[in-house]
């Protein structure tokens, strides 16, 4: 470990979590561990529960650090503990949970370590938190194997990062790594778009074409913002997977391909199967495996490991301390809504300023400011309003910084461009200087 670590970052912790057994009747109890466990009607679900008031998807458990959270996944009917309706809860006592007219009986475990490993880094992706080194294990077993995979997280958390590593060290890193970006699939072209056309198939498919599978034959395919697959296109993609065949528009013969699936997605595919917008049976085709990238408010420990690393990428290693410590007190309480992404751009922003610039402070996204907090009022009235301010400061100063530039704005705070158009509606504030 080099002496700019040794100065930056705590050593590595253990990871202790608690789970728990759940119990249903006529089953037997289920471990829930740091793997999320779905409960529902459907077949595939982890616990499943034969009654017609439970939707496919109910809710997920999985064990974390205090307990077992608990995640009603829009469920028409209601997650309850112990008649409390919950969107989501930590677990921590023996209760009862209601999911439509059937009830489970949770019971807390006592705390595990978990073998994290010491791998603060699997390809491209870094962290060091107990959290991450765990997942870093995860994928590094998961790559090695030909399940598909359905990766999760906010924006900017390493999604496609993630899938291209895997692909990078499996076994079919010779072939291709093909990126298919399902939110903005060509329309009425969709379909020829992943699978191919025969010539003539429609009007002006003037020579045969391949498709997205055809492409990464022998490799992987990567389906980003799976969640807004066109339904029509879902029970296609299905039948692709199960028989690992496509047929071109417009063709009758079915062609083999051998192809991996990593699909990633920011939508919550819970709510989108019981709003009927996702099949389940596609969902659960996919996640053989699922792979949840945390954001990055919930693994902190990790921001002076990436901050590090911007400086080295920056040619600046001898500054990651100050930038370090400029991020950590600064940015604090900062809930990092861009993520990796988000923390990236402003380090290269504040590293980019010659050492103790005026300017490093007023570029960064101040919490507050560091304004004395009166508690005048009640908190959630006042933490709205500090979040406000807080808002309205950094488009604000982000407005100056960029001369207006919208697309640079999302650059800069990690975030698409109708997010940074929304909060300047929001404030009032005109992008356009
Ligand atoms: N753990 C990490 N280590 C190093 N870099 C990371 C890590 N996580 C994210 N990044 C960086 O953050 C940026 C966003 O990563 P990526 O595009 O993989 O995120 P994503 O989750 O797919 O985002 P989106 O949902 O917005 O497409 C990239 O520049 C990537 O290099």
């Amino acid at each position: 470990m080099s002496s700019t670590r040794d100065a930056t970052r705590a050593r590595a912790v253990q990871w202790f979590v608690r789970g728990g057994t759940l119990r249903s009747a006529g089953r037997d109890p289920v471990k829930i561990g740091i793997a999320p466990i779905v409960v529902g009607r459907d077949p595939s679900c982890g616990v499943v529960v034969d009654d017609p008031e439970v939707s496919s998807t109910h809710c997920d458990l999985r064990a974390e650090g205090p307990g077992v959270l608990v995640r009603d996944l829009g469920s028409k009917n209601g997650t309850f503990v112990s008649t409390v309706r919950i969107r989501e809860a930590i677990l921590t006592a023996a209760c009862a949970i209601q999911v439509g007219g059937s009830v489970l009986s949770f019971e807390p475990l006592d705390k595990e370590r978990v073998d994290v490993g010491f791998d603060e880094s699997f390809g491209p992706l870094i962290g060091a938190s107990p959290r991450m080194r765990h997942l870093f294990r995860l994928l590094r077993e998961v790559a090695s194997t030909e399940l598909s995979l359905l990766i999760t997280g906010e924006t900017g958390t390493g999604k496609e990062l993630a899938a291209q590593a895997i692909h990078d060290v499996s076994s079919r890193r010779g072939g291709p790594f093909v990126v298919v970006d399902c939110a903005s699939l060509p329309g009425a072209l969709a379909e020829s778009f992943l699978f191919g056309h025969e010539r003539g198939a429609f009007p002006g498919a003037n020579e045969r074409r391949s498709g997205a599978f055809h492409e990464a034959n022998g490799g992987t395919i990567f389906l980003d913002e799976l969640g807004e697959l066109p339904p029509d296109l879902q029970p296609k993609l299905l039948r692709a997977l199960t028989e690992q065949k496509v047929k071109r528009v417009g063709s009758r013969i079915y062609e083999p391909v051998d192809v991996r699936i990593i699909a990633a997605t920011r939508r919550d595919l819970g709510r989108s199967m019981n709003t009927g917008r996702f099949r389940s049976d596609l969902f659960f085709r996919i996640a053989q495996m699922r792979i949840e990238l945390p954001p990055l408010r919930e693994r902190r420990e990790d921001i002076p490991l990436l901050v590090e690393r911007v400086c080295e990428r920056l040619g600046c290693p001898e500054r990651a301390v100050e930038m370090v410590n400029l991020i950590t007190t600064t940015l604090g309480q900062h809930d990092f809504p861009g993520n990796v992404r988000e923390l990236m751009n402003v380090t290269s922003v504040a590293a980019s300023l010659p050492p103790g610039a005026e300017a490093i402070a007023s570029i960064l996204p101040l919490e507050g400011g560091g304004d004395v907090v009166v508690p005048t009022s009640a908190f959630g009235e006042a933490k709205r309003s500090a979040v406000a301010a807080f808002e309205q400061r950094y488009f604000s100063e982000l407005i100056r910084a960029t001369g207006g530039n919208v697309s640079e704005m999302a650059r800069r705070a990690g975030m698409e461009r109708h997010h940074v158009r929304m909060f300047l509606r929001k404030h009032g504030l005109t992008a356009k200087q």
